[in-house]
């Protein structure tokens, strides 16, 4: 993997709060990697520091080949679109397009004109007399015309009704694959966008809790019900991540440690069912706060990779 940003050994402190712990990642050139974590896990301290809004108290940031805080060049190859951002009183819509149109050398005007029409913003308006959900368009419109090489998205859907939220995702994609770039995507809302990640960095607590491709993910759990004691035989090989009971069956989301045969399972009576990576996400997140000693030890366990193709 080429990368477009590395993160090494980064420690984030505001004052005696750790934000971010040791974090080492990189996000691969030209692929859409989605940024993941519960409230308060490190994600936009993590895009500040990859876009040098922020100086890591210690390690390494390095985007496009140099460390961002420093470099201009790069800084003008970078877009960051922040939840919530804020405008100038007087700036009207076109106003906002036209200051970022001046900052980005890739900015494409026909993609932003076409855009503005999608998501039906009034371009004279001021923009602090758009709704939210229209703000959320305008940023969303300037990370994409933008055409930054690196192009990172903190949860950028604030009162977007899911309808434009759609247009986000389809045209993103549709303009990611004219113009493939690296786009940092943090969102809770996993589902609607698991289906656009090839990479997934999960963070818990300011720790890397999951950093690997989607695809792999996606085939190294199973949801498996049946008999309690069924699948309490399965824990003894793989690592169940979370059990719901219900009389005598259970319902459990299976990390697998090896290959299973689907066929096995549903011959031992065990329903089998994908783990959509919201819910995995979920349980790795939950297990996590219930056991740091458990997931401390997944982390330095073998990647998800080692179990690539482990569903037959
Ligand atoms: N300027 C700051 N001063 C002090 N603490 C901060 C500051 N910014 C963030 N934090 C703390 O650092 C931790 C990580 O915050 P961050 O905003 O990076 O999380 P997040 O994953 O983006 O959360 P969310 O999903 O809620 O937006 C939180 O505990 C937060 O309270």
């Amino acid at each position: 993997m080429t990368a477009a940003a590395t993160v090494t050994d980064v420690t984030m402190r505001y004052r005696e709060h750790t934000a971010l712990d040791g974090v080492t990642t990189a996000f691969a050139t030209d692929a859409i990697t989605g940024l993941l974590g519960r409230n308060g896990a490190g994600k936009t301290t993590l895009m500040q520091l990859l876009t040098g809004h922020r100086v890591p108290t210690s390690g390494r940031v390095e985007v496009l080949g140099a460390d961002p805080h420093e470099d201009d060049a790069v800084l003008q190859r970078i877009c960051f679109v922040k939840e919530g951002q804020r405008y100038p009183d007087h700036f009207r819509v076109r106003d906002a397009l036209a200051a970022a149109a001046t900052l980005f050398p890739s900015w494409d005007e026909d993609l932003a004109r076409s855009l503005v029409a999608d998501f039906d913003l009034p371009a004279r308006r001021q923009v602090n007399k758009l709704s939210r959900g229209m703000v959320s368009a305008v940023g969303i419109t300037i990370g994409l015309a933008s055409r930054a090489p690196v192009t990172l998205f903190d949860e950028p859907y604030l009162g977007l009704d899911a309808v434009a939220r759609q247009l986000f995702y389809d045209r993103l994609i549709a303009d990611y694959a004219e113009e493939p770039r690296t786009v940092i995507l943090s969102t809770h809302l996993i589902e609607e966008i698991s289906g656009l990640l090839e990479h997934v960095v999960l963070l818990d607590a300011g720790r890397v809790l999951l950093d690997d491709d989607a695809e792999t993910l996606r085939t190294s759990a199973l949801t498996v019900t049946g008999p309690t004691d069924r699948i309490a035989a399965l824990g003894r090989q793989h690592e169940l991540l979370s059990e719901d009971r219900l009389g005598g069956s259970t319902r459990a989301v299976v990390r697998l440690r090896q290959p299973v045969d689907a066929a096995d399972l549903a011959a031992a009576g065990l329903a089998v069912e994908r783990t959509p990576l919201q819910q995995l996400v979920v349980a790795l997140s939950t297990r996590s706060a219930a056991s740091p000693a458990a997931a401390a030890a997944a982390r330095t366990a073998r990647r998800s990779a080692d179990y690539e193709g482990a569903i037959r």
